[in-house]
């Protein structure tokens, strides 16, 4: 226990609030990108330490849905955790995750906690297991040349920002739908997101609105970006057909002026298959959402699994201890129960493997190979990664924006 009591803030105590983080951060968080902030921080979603008056450490949930193999979850999108320089490494962070757990456990909050890590040392501690990775994908467009069957037909629109923002939220909320990882957004989320101050462009260019429409007059993707130094820095792609995500790969590889992309995709995202020469994309992977269970038990029945199962785990789960116990878990299509049992164990492992596994992207199998997962009755572990996996790799889209969430 630390002795720094915490509470939530008022909106009123929204600028200190704010000027503590970004004195954390390192930041100088101008006048504009504090008031974008301001718009979509819910005070009574915040979580603040306070050292006699001062406010001395925080964090905050958005509360979202989270796309989930064959469904969708309420997720506490985690973001903005500070504690400052002076009161570093004295239990203020541990005392805040417990809180804000405790809190959405006993309120039957949201099930599932999720967020970008700055460092990826910090949060395994509090059960957050990197459940989606991200590709940085780069390249020399001189040598991006696509597949001469690739079909890029209809037309491409460059509009301003507030003509692009109703196709935008139109096509994200499609494509929202269809990608683990992905999480709804709302209007002020939006208004954040599309925030384009100069010193938020990093030595690029305002941001470039582009849209596709097929032929049948279906807008069917967006891509939104910077230049520069002749880098076609993509910010954000989504397509809801295959022909508006070749169009607005072909129409970015073409910019005349430009002779490099950088993008930050899926891990199995689909451009390198559509070139002469995949290798011409360069990828490096990292990691991108950490998920927490808070909740094992809902968060597991609230996705669907891609084969049947019917497994007794048993769960260790010493930071949220309402989860731990010996569980079976039985899928079969819309058919999912979690239920206490007595049977023998045949899978044992943290709610951080689970939360790891939970977006079907990290497999059960390669957290058993890393000694993470222990296996009780042979088969078990195959049979259980089998059942958590996706068809397609889970991707959270944030692209170093402010918030992340
Ligand atoms: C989702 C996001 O917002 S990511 C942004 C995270 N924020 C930042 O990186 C800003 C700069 N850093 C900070 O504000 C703080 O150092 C925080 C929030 C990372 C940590 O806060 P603290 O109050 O110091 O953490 P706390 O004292 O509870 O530490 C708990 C444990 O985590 C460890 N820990 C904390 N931060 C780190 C880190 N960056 N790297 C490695 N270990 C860490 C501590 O050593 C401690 O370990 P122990 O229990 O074995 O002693």
């Amino acid at each position: 226990m630390t002795s720094y009591p915490l509470r939530s803030i008022a909106a009123h105590e929204f600028e200190t609030w704010a000027r503590m983080i970004t004195t954390t951060y390192g930041q100088d968080w101008r006048d504009g990108a504090l008031r974008s902030a301001q718009t979509s921080i819910e005070p009574e979603r915040t979580t603040a330490a306070f050292d006699g008056e001062q406010l001395v450490g925080g964090m905050s949930i958005y509360g979202r849905s989270l796309t989930v193999p064959g469904g969708y979850v309420p997720v506490a999108g985690v973001t903005l955790v500070a504690v400052l320089p002076t009161h570093r490494r004295r239990g203020l962070l541990t005392a805040m995750m417990r809180r804000q757990f405790t809190q959405l456990h006993e309120s039957g909050g949201e099930p599932v906690a999720a967020l970008n890590a700055a460092e990826a040392t910090i949060y395994g501690r509090f059960g957050y297991g990197i459940a989606s990775h991200l590709a940085l994908l780069e390249g020399d467009t001189r040598f991006l040349t696509m597949r001469p069957d690739v079909e890029t037909g209809g037309s491409i629109r460059l509009l301003d920002a507030e003509a692009a923002r109703p196709l935008l939220e139109k096509i994200y909320d499609t494509a929202c739908r269809d990608t683990a990882g992905w999480v709804d957004r709302t209007d002020r989320y939006w208004t954040a997101r599309l925030y384009d101050a100069e010193h938020v462009r990093d030595g690029g260019t305002a941001l470039r609105f582009a849209v596709h429409t097929d032929a049948a007059g279906t807008v069917g993707g967006y891509v939104f970006y910077r230049s520069a130094g002749g880098t076609v820095r993509v910010v954000e792609l989504a397509a809801t057909t295959r022909g508006s995500y070749a169009a607005l790969w072909r129409y970015l590889i073409d910019l005349d002026g430009h002779d490099h992309v950088s993008y930050q995709g899926a891990t199995d995202e689909v451009l390198p298959h559509l070139l002469r020469d995949p290798r011409a994309v360069h990828r490096t992977v990292v990691d991108n959402l950490w998920v927490r269970l808070v909740d094992v038990g809902r968060a597991l029945t609230a996705r669907r699994y891609a084969s049947p199962v019917d497994v007794v785990f048993q769960v260790e789960d010493e930071f949220c201890g309402w989860n731990a116990g010996r569980y079976r878990l039985r899928a079969d299509g819309d058919r999912v129960d979690w239920e206490p049992t007595r049977d023998r164990a045949e899978l044992r492992l943290s709610a951080t493997e689970l939360g790891a596994a939970y977006l079907g992207g990290t497999t059960l199998t390669e957290l058993a190979a890393a000694g993470l997962v222990e296996e009780l009755r042979p088969g078990a572990v195959a049979t259980a990664s089998r059942a958590f996996r996706a068809d397609r790799d889970p991707f959270h889209p944030s692209g170093g924006a402010f918030p992340a969430f």
